[in-house]
């Protein structure tokens, strides 16, 4: 069910401290990881969110033991990977991807599905290499079943991950499983979003996996055990940039407690472009503050992170000049066309924003309010929410789908504007 949302406008200063939830990436991560390992690991802090939830009951239905802890946590034990699963993906790119390549492991048939919009992402890319590593899948989107048996040759495998970066994490997160690892070698124009693959080799490495990642565009996983062990995980960077760019809209000040002094989250890039845009941006022991200013446009290259795109451009609305973004057409295949989406969706408040073959251009332009429509995309309703605080009379049409990766977004918006 849809949940209609009015957005509430920001009257003043948005002046506030929001604790972020755990990150998706990560939290999916250690998952993965930790249903794959030769021992329990407890996952502490993790997000339970749409994404989170569906990872874990697919990992439960393959075989892992996944509890909740006293404190929050998770504790996972693995089991014998089995087949005869059902794995709902949702509209989660992280389990659609990341998963096949468990069930390869798995003794028996894995039927994966997912939302009518996951059904178009791009998936074909996956199940050609796990079928090349010797894996039994047919089809090249959702729904498609992948026969187990148990274990996989593995070895070398060429592929184009020009559209995901989450092809290539996908596969090395399982490939020390495989009886002769993983190489996976890209071909075709670059990969997006690479943050996100050092942090699925940063974490192989904490779990002990060996990784060589110093070629161009190619990834070695030596087979072998995947340690269990303690994960913390960080606040999720990107979910936090809402938050944020509340400050910079309404020349306020919010803090986001815990965030972390390195990091491979790519949400982290928010510091630069905030402060390119004219906000004054501190990270200090008590996380990271942010002050807004009057904001600029400025010309961007999103590619390696893709996901702070909708942020932006509700930034970007309210800036003094045009903003241009580039290097993110791979955002056509996200949870919706989101480069369409954005577009639709200012230009339909009365703003000038226009698509370019890669990327995005915004002449900011006096919005009015109206219906903001989210796709079932979380971050187009979180950027709906953005622009609502200086546009009165804008109407988010479905809120809901902020679960997706936070578990309860109109509350910590009511929260943050409570604390004005
Ligand atoms: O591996 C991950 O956790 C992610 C990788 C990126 O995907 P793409 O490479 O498809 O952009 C990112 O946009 C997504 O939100 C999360
Ligand atoms: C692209 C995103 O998600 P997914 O993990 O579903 O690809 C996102 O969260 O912006």
């Amino acid at each position: 069910m849809t949940q209609q949302w009015p957005a509430r406008t920001a009257g003043g200063p948005v002046n506030a401290t929001v604790p972020v939830p755990g990150s998706k990436s990560i939290t999916n991560r250690a998952l993965v990881l930790a249903a794959i390992a030769d021992a329990p690991s407890v996952l502490r802090a993790p997000l339970r969110s749409r994404d989170t939830l569906l990872m874990a009951e697919a990992l439960r239905a393959l075989g892992a033991r996944i509890e909740d802890g006293p404190d929050g946590s998770w504790l996972v034990r693995p089991g014998e990977l089995r087949g005869s699963a059902r794995v709902d993906c949702g509209l989660a790119g992280t389990v659609m991807r990341f998963l096949p390549p468990v069930a390869a492991l798995a003794a028996g048939e894995v039927v994966f599905d997912g939302d009518e919009q996951a059904r178009v992402r791009p998936m074909g890319t996956v199940l050609g290499a796990l079928r090349a590593l010797g894996a039994d899948v047919d089809g090249d989107a959702l729904p498609f079943t992948l026969r187990g048996a148990g274990g996989l040759p593995g070895g070398e495998v060429v592929i184009d991950a020009s559209a995901s970066s989450q092809f290539v994490s996908g596969l090395l997160l399982s490939g020390a499983r495989y009886d002769k690892g993983v190489v996976v070698a890209h071909e075709g124009e670059p990969v997006p979003s690479l943050p996100h693959i050092e942090m699925t080799v940063a974490m192989l490495r904490e779990a002990g996996v060996v990784v060589d990642d110093s070629g161009r565009d190619t990834w070695r996983v030596e087979p072998g055990p995947v340690a269990g062990r303690e994960w913390d995980v960080e606040p999720d960077l990107s979910n936090a940039t809402p938050f944020l760019a509340a400050a910079a809209v309404t020349g306020g000040e919010v803090l986001v407690p815990g965030w972390p002094a390195a990091t491979t989250q790519a949400g982290d890039a928010i510091r630069g472009i905030l402060a390119e845009m004219g906000c004054s941006v501190e990270l200090g022991a008590d996380g990271l503050r942010v002050r807004g200013g009057e904001l600029r446009g400025v010309d961007l290259d999103l590619h390696d992170v893709g996901e702070l795109t909708p942020t932006v451009v509700a930034l970007a609305v309210f800036a003094s000049g045009p903003t241009v973004l580039r290097g993110i057409a791979h955002l056509r295949g996200h949870e919706t066309d989101r480069l369409a989406a954005l577009v639709a969706e200012v230009n339909g408040l009365g703003g000038d924003a226009e698509e370019t073959e890669d990327g995005l251009l915004i002449r900011p332009r006096a919005l009015r309010g109206g219906t903001w429509r989210a796709y079932a995309d979380h971050r187009m309703a979180t950027a709906g929410a953005i622009v609502g605080l200086r546009v009165p009379g804008v109407e988010v049409d479905d809120i809901g789908t902020t679960s997706k990766t936070i578990p309860d977004f109109p509350g910590m918006w009511a929260a943050m504007l409570g604390q004005r």
